[in-house]
């Protein structure tokens, strides 16, 4: 699983990754190789430096140790550079006041727009595509601000899809959309991945949708890596007991494997 041999160069590649938040080391020597067009699945409790880790990739973090995002080092590239390799969804995205939900999603395209340039046809096709594929339509020209959670969560996915990355961040994509929504931007995600070989690491609380999209998880638990393998090879009842302190059952479905959690038969009424 590890993505190193003969194949393809990695599409990220960390070794012996360190970072500390407030004085504290919250990373410890984390080893990660993840080739081209792979979907990774970052899971793991509250605190465990899911965060850290995608902030590290994006280079907004400094950490100890090496990373490269295909032939960048984050932290040290100009910030142009890295954006136009890696683009990070954030978790709590900060939106500035009266920017239209249109102009946000063109924000995206700004590394890839020469300095004292302006943007081209191919760059307003390409933000016209995502909105469209987002069916964010109805939205360009409200104000961001004025936005509720969900509908904000997917015009900050559409703003990292058109900076065109070659390596997607996405920190807890879903937490703010309704069911459909979540089975409709994750699929999105998952086809553009398949159709321009983007690679995705996403941090996902639910396990669920972590093991039906990554084909590979990589679990973090107080800031070192715990287990990385096949989502059947991390998600077991043991373990998850162990990590999270939850009582489970594993359901082995066509679409991959589901968590289900259970409450202690003897608490239920
Ligand atoms: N800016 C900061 N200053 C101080 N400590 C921080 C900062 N950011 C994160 N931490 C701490 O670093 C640790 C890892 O946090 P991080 O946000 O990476 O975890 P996470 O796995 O993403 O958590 P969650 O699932 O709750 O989002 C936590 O103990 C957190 O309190």
């Amino acid at each position: 699983m590890s993505g190193e041999g003969s194949g393809p160069s990695p599409a990220v590649t960390c070794r012996h990754v360190g970072a500390t938040r407030g004085g504290v080391q919250v990373l410890h020597d984390v080893d990660l190789v993840v080739p081209p067009g792979a979907w990774v699945s970052l899971v793991g409790p509250n605190g465990s430096g899911k965060t850290t880790l995608l902030h590290v990739l994006a280079g907004l973090v400094p950490s100890s140790g090496e990373v490269r995002i295909a032939s960048v080092s984050p932290g040290r590239a100009a910030r142009r550079v890295t954006a136009r390799t890696v683009a990070l969804m954030p978790q709590r995205p900060v939106v500035p006041e009266g920017v239209t939900v249109e102009e946000l999603v063109r924000l995206g395209r700004t590394p890839h727009i020469a300095r004292f340039g302006s943007e081209t046809e191919r760059d307003l096709t390409i933000v016209n595509r995502v909105v469209e594929r987002l069916e964010l339509g109805p939205l360009t020209r409200r104000f961001a601000t004025e936005l509720s959670g969900g509908e904000l969560q997917r015009v900050v996915l559409a703003r990292a899809l058109a900076q065109e990355p070659r390596v997607l961040l996405l920190d807890e994509p879903t937490s703010a959309l309704d069911i459909g929504h979540q089975q409709q931007v994750l699929e999105l995600v998952d086809s553009m991945r398949t159709e321009s070989d983007l690679t995705v690491i996403a941090a996902m609380h639910d396990l669920t949708s972590a093991a039906q999209y990554g084909d590979r998880l990589v679990l973090l638990d107080r800031g070192r890596v715990v287990a990385d393998g096949t989502p059947a090879a991390v998600l077991t009842v043991d373990r998850i007991a162990q990590v999270y302190g939850a009582r489970v059952e594993i359901l082995d479905r066509p679409a991959g494997r589901a968590v289900l959690p259970l409450r202690d038969p003897w608490k239920a009424p």
